[in-house]
């Protein structure tokens, strides 16, 4: 473990904007995640690590709803962002996940050109009133996604043919575009190559600035170079969750030790 580097800068906001508690997953009879409880900070990156089918993706999925999509999930507890609970009935799940984006392991753009992609959700949800200012925040995410310099002179080209790191830019393009205010990451530099992994693993760390940003990561050294707070999951329980250069260098939970250092998972 000794060739991590930990990202320099120590966690700097420790405002909540996301707030778990009690939460229960199950599909069917298989109980997925239990009891869980934790504090998301904004503008912060946090890392869901943990051996295989430990919850990981569950739990990042309760968080905009996407488990509503799965017919046997059953989910209790609490979810709250920014002190709302996001399971109320009066919540549109297509509106949160507006507010709550996601980024997938594979890079999935539409069929459509990078234009459309990145313009899409703003124009689903209304976020703009004319074709000028489409164009502004089209620009805008391509730039925070640091794909601009790159695609500028062809937006009009489909996003599918891209190359797979710059595919996934444009995911992240299209998830900025709506103005999220956190965006869940799962595995989503798994289908890259080491230079892709490595631009979208500092664009990450650029996103923090404006976002909260929780990823899902089979990789040790990916969490600990991205992030500042690391969830260690386990058989469905959160079993440490804390600043991520203590949980790589001095864990709480024997669990967590073993799994650091390979014993586990
Ligand atoms: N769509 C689903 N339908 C039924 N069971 C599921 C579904 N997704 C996950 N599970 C089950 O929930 C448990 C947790 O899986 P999950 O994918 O959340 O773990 P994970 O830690 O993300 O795993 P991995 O690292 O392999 O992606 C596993 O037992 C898995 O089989």
């Amino acid at each position: 473990m000794n060739d991590m580097s930990f990202t320099e800068r120590a966690v700097a906001n420790t405002e909540t904007k996301i707030t778990a508690r009690g939460v229960q997953v199950y599909y069917g009879e298989n109980h997925a995640i239990k009891d869980v409880d934790v504090d998301i900070l904004d503008k912060t990156v946090t890392a869901f690590i943990g051996p295989s089918g430990c919850g990981k993706s569950t739990f990042l999925r309760c968080l905009n709803r996407m488990n509503d999509t799965i017919d046997i999930a059953r989910i209790e507890g609490e979810i709250l962002l920014d002190g709302e609970d996001i399971y109320d009935k009066r919540v549109d799940p297509v509106q949160l996940r507006a507010k709550v984006g996601m980024v997938f392991q594979k890079p999935n753009p539409f069929p459509k050109s990078i234009y459309d992609n990145v313009a899409y959700g703003p124009k689903i949800h209304g976020l703009t009133r004319s074709r000028a200012e489409l164009e502004e925040v089209v620009e805008s995410a391509l730039r925070k996604a640091a794909l601009w310099n790159e695609v500028k002179d062809r937006l009009h080209a489909p996003g599918t043919g891209l190359s797979g790191g710059q595919q996934q830019r444009l995911c992240i393009a299209r998830a900025i575009a709506t103005s999220p205010e956190v965006l869940l990451m799962d595995e989503p530099c798994s289908a890259l190559d080491p230079i892709a992994t490595a631009q979208v693993e500092e664009l990450i760390d650029e996103l923090r600035a404006n976002f909260s940003v929780v990823i899902v990561t089979h990789s040790m050294q990916q969490a600990a170079r991205v992030s500042q707070k690391t969830a260690f999951f386990h058989l469905g329980h959160l079993v440490e969750y804390d600043d991520t250069d203590k949980i790589f260098t001095n864990p709480s939970d024997p669990r967590t030790e073993s799994y650091i250092t390979g014993r586990i998972g």
